[in-house]
């Protein structure tokens, strides 16, 4: 049972300072620091549950992320959880259509990200209230009243509500067996963490070969900043993953169209299977182009990590302009928008593999990418969600990884919440880790 009124929203600044190890960096984010604003939702029910809500950010971006959160409490604050949940989708709109607000979105942006760490936040609370994890909370939801957390504005051209309904009534078919098989065999992953960008070549082989020692079968290199250190670099991960593993390249938005067709092409006798965001996130003809060209060589593309909205996406698959689709948790606008995109992706039949890593990524969207499994795509074919192996120690409900699997989590709730330790000695710019840094920098 739903109960309660928001009573209290805080939101934080929580860096962590992963640009020293170069852990993270690509083509285009050459010194991340993996950072979160962080909510916590408190409500007068008195029964001790709080909502806690991420949104990924980088570094500075968090600060800017901060204030919009602060911009958007008084939407969530001295409301009922009832009403919120009860018709999500006119909350939904509520917060992404502020007439002041949505000037500077609508709907992307710090503003979205804004949106999806308070929504998030949301769903932790009823998944928790409801004594779930948010998978099975969604998977137990009837069709109708999940497609009540959607706003089908702007999509209705390729996916209306009948659509939809149609697609969740055809995915009760067999669901119990698959939820059966998740718990059993948990969700397929692939592995980002063995190739960032700045990390050095001693450093890939031995995280390579590690992994595969760990059972790991897909793994994901980073490329796109210099041809000649793509090409040895990819050389050196397939002659240690040997040809039979799957090969993903990820340039990060780092080139022209012609030019990523031109450097992929070199690229090709390493057989990826895809190339993630070889261009602008926004350039959906460019991207359509990039996949008609790549098609002779056998490269799909894949991209969405920084897709504004489902409204990009429904265009990205109208364009015929990925072959793999990477839902993100925490730009999207929370489940409510992500559930709307898992949808069309089942129209247009291309399969979903979700981005994660950054801090609490992967946490989250393992929760979508099960539903989506078990209740909308029903299939594992071409599927498999990313993992990276940094900053699940700062959770309270870290990822199981199993066989290079995701294990359904059990507890209640979005896995949002960080311990709190972490988060005070990792809040910047006062927490314990930053003011020894920033020190040691002379600030
Ligand atoms: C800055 C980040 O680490 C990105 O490089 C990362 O999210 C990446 O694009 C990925 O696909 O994991
Ligand atoms: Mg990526």
């Amino acid at each position: 049972m739903v109960r309660g009124r928001i009573s209290g929203l805080s939101v934080r600044d929580v860096r962590f300072p992963t640009s020293l190890g170069g852990h993270g960096s690509d083509a285009m984010h050459t010194d991340p620091d993996y950072s979160a604003a962080y909510v916590v939702l408190e409500t007068d029910a008195g029964d001790g549950l709080k909502g806690y809500g991420i949104t990924f950010t980088l570094g500075k971006g968090t600060e800017v992320v901060v204030c919009a959160v602060n911009a958007l409490a008084h939407h969530v604050l001295h409301k009922d959880l009832k009403d919120i949940v009860g018709d999500f989708r006119a909350f939904y709109r509520q917060l992404t259509s502020d007439g002041q607000l949505r000037w500077i979105g609508p709907e992307k942006g710090v503003v979205h990200l804004a949106t999806a760490a308070v929504l998030n936040a949301v769903w932790d609370l009823w998944a928790k209230q409801e004594g779930k994890p948010l998978w099975k909370l969604l998977v137990d939801m009837d069709p109708r009243t999940l497609l009540s957390c959607i706003d089908f504005r702007y999509i209705t051209d390729v996916l209306t509500e009948e659509e939809a309904f149609e697609i969740l009534q055809k995915g009760q078919v067999g669901k119990k067996e698959r939820e059966e098989q998740m718990l059993v065999q948990g969700y397929p992953a692939y592995t980002t963490s063995c190739a960032w960008l700045g990390y050095s070549d001693d450093t890939l082989k031995q995280l390579c070969t590690e992994a595969l020692k760990d059972g790991w079968t897909r793994f994901k290199v980073k490329v796109g900043a210099d041809l000649q250190d793509d090409i040895r670099r990819c050389r050196l991960i397939r002659n240690t993953i040997g040809p039979e593993k799957t090969l993903m390249m990820d340039a990060n938005q780092r080139w022209d169209v012609p030019e990523a067709v031109e450097w992929m092409s070199k690229l090709a006798e390493f057989k990826p299977l895809w190339i993630e965001e070889p261009t602008s996130p926004d350039d959906i003809l460019g991207h359509a182009a990039i996949s008609k060209a790549l098609v002779p060589l056998g490269i799909g593309v894949a991209t969405g990590e920084q897709c504004h909205n489902r409204v990009i996406f429904k265009q990205l698959l109208q364009a015929k302009a990925l072959q793999f689709l990477q839902i993100d948790s925490c730009r999207l606008g929370s489940v409510n928008e992500n559930l709307s995109v898992l949808l069309m992706a089942k129209k247009f039949e291309i399969p979903v593999c979700p981005h994660a890593g950054g801090v609490g990524l992967c946490e989250l969207v393992q929760h979508l990418i099960i539903f989506d499994f078990i209740s909308v795509s029903a299939s594992l074919t071409n599927r498999m969600c990313e993992y990276v192996d940094h900053l699940h120690e700062h959770f309270k409900y870290p990822v199981v990884i199993e066989k290079a699997s995701y294990m359904p989590p059990k507890d209640a709730g979005y896995s949002t919440e960080m311990k709190e330790d972490s988060v005070k000695k990792h809040q910047y710019p006062d927490g314990e880790v930053w003011k020894k840094l920033l020190a040691a920098r002379g600030n």
